[in-house]
């Protein structure tokens, strides 16, 4: 940590609460934050919703939409094949759920709520300053800005007529959360940067579908997007360093990849890649060629385009955080902004400065990251909020002073992100798990009993179509007689989660769960065998 911060200029703005980055998180911080009635600015970059509207959960799960419906009906008896899948109506559907990547119903919302956009790229510029840098592009349509007083500061409208970015100082009376979310990594491979690569953003965004795409990485984003674009008719390479969905259990990754291979897809596990070659630029007069990647077991893939899906990394790289004291032995793995249960920022003090969301490192999706939205809103409403009333917090609880936790399990703490961090991945078939895997759970020495599912064999799986695939796990406490654990693999396992979510953040003893009566003929009756199977 330094301790030099920078000296503070004079602010153009002031508002109680900064948050600087709009994507789903920061709109949700933003709003709770706003519900004691604090003044909130929301400073976004690029588009109000974030990644995850635009370029990452909407886009890709429509995606993969038509494929699973396709299945489902092929598994369906009396219904005919419905053949190819009309993929420029997909696209077309893409394109409506992104709203043409157009972020004006979500800038409604924020106005609705009560919240001040401004329009521009965000950076820390000391003790509750923040300094926004309007690019001269910006359309003048959406330079929504202006002061509390409804004055509007820095004169947003005019950006586009100057010469230089217009800069406009914005000081917080009480409080700045940083919700920025992430960017994605590019590995050093050789050649690789230099054949323009894919990101998620192509991926999801993409006018047309490859003839054959070749996918390095085996995590969410590259099954997903093996499966998608395989289901268009693409030819796809999946090629993992280890084997898929590695954050899962392992019988998840391997029922995922029986699925691609069965769609066609050529997994390669256990492989590195170790070069990458394309000709041309991509320029008008020297079009980009097809791609082949070389592996160190000495094979070689061509194919029309290539996607990058290795991970991603907190976005603080350009937030400036120098200038509140933070470098780089202060931020956490990757540089995410390390933060206490409240999500105060670690190495800050004073209670000034949140993060929520992909920016911390500690879960990489919306759900997740919207509910550290809620804690973080929740916790700088109580400390700083005046107004009592209709939107104020519905708990005695006035919530931790500056500096202190609120209590695990309090709506002032993500205590969830710890034992209760769900994931869903919308392969065929879906992947869905809460808390731990069992190796983890015995890494964290938790005293734990794996108990496994064929969940083909219940009844309402055989309703569901003669093909139905499905393995469910929970993992029983033994100690405590409560369930830490679970995943579901099959159709719909995404909806069949959050059973076992309640169960586990619940800590429902199991002789309390014996009362929970799944119905018939459901795939949910499998909550029975689980507790038959563990002696009850
Ligand atoms: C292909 C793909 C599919 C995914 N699918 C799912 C899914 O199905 N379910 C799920 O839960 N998760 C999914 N995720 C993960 C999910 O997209 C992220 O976890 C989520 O978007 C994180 O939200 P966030 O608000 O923290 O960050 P982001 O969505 O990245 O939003 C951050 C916002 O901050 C803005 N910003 C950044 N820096 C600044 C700055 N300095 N100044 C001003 N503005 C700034 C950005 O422009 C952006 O709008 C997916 C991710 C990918 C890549
Ligand atoms: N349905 C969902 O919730 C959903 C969907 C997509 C993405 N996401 C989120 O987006 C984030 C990014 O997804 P992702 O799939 O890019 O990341 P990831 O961390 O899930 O997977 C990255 C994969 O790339 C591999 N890898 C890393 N470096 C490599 C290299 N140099 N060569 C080959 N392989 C390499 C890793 O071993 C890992 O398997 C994730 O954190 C995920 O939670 C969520």
């Amino acid at each position: 940590m330094n301790n030099a911060a920078e000296t503070p200029g004079e602010a153009d703005e002031t508002y109680d609460v900064i948050v600087i980055g709009g994507g789903p998180v920061g709109e949700n911080a933003a709003d709770r934050a706003s519900r004691t009635g604090l003044s909130v600015a929301l400073v976004e970059s690029e588009l109000v919703g974030g990644e995850c509207s635009y370029w990452a959960c909407m886009p890709s799960k429509v995606l993969l939409r038509a494929g699973t419906v396709r299945a489902l009906a092929r598994d369906t008896p009396g219904l005919a094949d419905p053949g190819d899948i009309d993929v420029a109506a997909v696209l077309a559907r893409r394109n409506e759920i992104t709203n043409d990547w157009d972020d004006s119903g979500q800038v409604s919302w924020v106005e609705g709520a009560g919240l001040t956009l401004v329009r521009g790229h965000g950076r820390l510029a000391g003790e509750r300053l923040v300094e926004v840098t309007v690019p001269r592009e910006t359309p003048a349509g959406s330079a929504a800005g202006g002061d509390e007083d409804g004055d509007v500061g820095g004169g947003l409208g005019e950006a586009e007529t100057g010469e230089a970015p217009v800069t406009r100082l914005l000081r917080a009376r009480h409080a700045v959360i940083a919700a920025t979310g992430s960017v994605p990594v590019l590995p050093d491979t050789p050649g690789l940067a230099a054949a323009s690569p894919w990101s998620s953003r192509e991926a999801t965004g993409a006018e047309s579908v490859p003839e054959s795409l070749v996918v390095i990485g085996g995590g969410v984003v590259g099954v997903e997007m093996a499966n998608a674009y395989a289901d268009f008719g693409t030819r796809v390479t999946l090629l993992a360093r280890g084997g898929l969905l590695s954050n899962a259990e392992p019988f998840a990754g391997e029922m995922v990849a029986e699925s691609l291979r069965a769609a066609g897809v050529d997994v390669r596990t256990g492989v590195t890649v170790a070069s990458v070659d394309r000709p041309g630029t991509g320029s008008e007069s020297e079009p980009a060629g097809p791609v082949t990647v070389s592996l160190s077991d000495g094979d070689k893939i061509t194919a029309a385009e290539i996607l990058v899906a290795t991970g991603r990394v907190p976005r603080t790289a350009d937030l400036n955080v120098e200038a509140v004291g933070l470098d780089e032995s202060g931020l956490g793995r990757h540089g995410a902004l390390p933060v206490t249960e409240s999500l105060e920022v670690v190495g800050v003090p004073g209670g000034w400065l949140y993060a929520c969301g992909d920016v911390t490192g500690r879960a990489a999706t919306t759900h997740q990251g919207k509910y550290q939205g809620r804690v973080v809103g929740d916790v700088v409403a109580a400390r700083y909020g005046t107004q009592a009333g209709d939107r104020s917090p519905t708990t005695d609880d006035p919530g931790p002073a500056v500096g202190q936790e609120g209590q695990p399990w309090s709506r002032y703490a993500a205590t969830a992100d710890h034992g209760a961090r769900v994931q869903v991945v919308f392969t065929r078939p879906q992947v869905g798990w809460v808390g731990p895997t069992e190796r983890e759970a015995r890494a964290a020495g938790i005293p734990v009993e794996a108990v496994s599912y064929d969940l083909s064999w219940m009844a309402g799986a055989s309703v569901d179509g003669p093909g139905y695939t499905g393995r469910a796990q929970v993992l029983v406490d033994t100690q405590r007689r409560v369930l830490v654990g679970a995943t579901f693999v099959g159709p719909d396992a995404g909806e069949m989660l959050h059973a076992a979510t309640i169960a586990v953040v619940g800590e429902v003893p199991l002789d309390r769960l014996w009362h929970a009566v799944p119905a018939y003929p459901t795939v949910s009756e499998v909550w029975i065998r689980f507790l038959e199977s563990y002696g009850l």
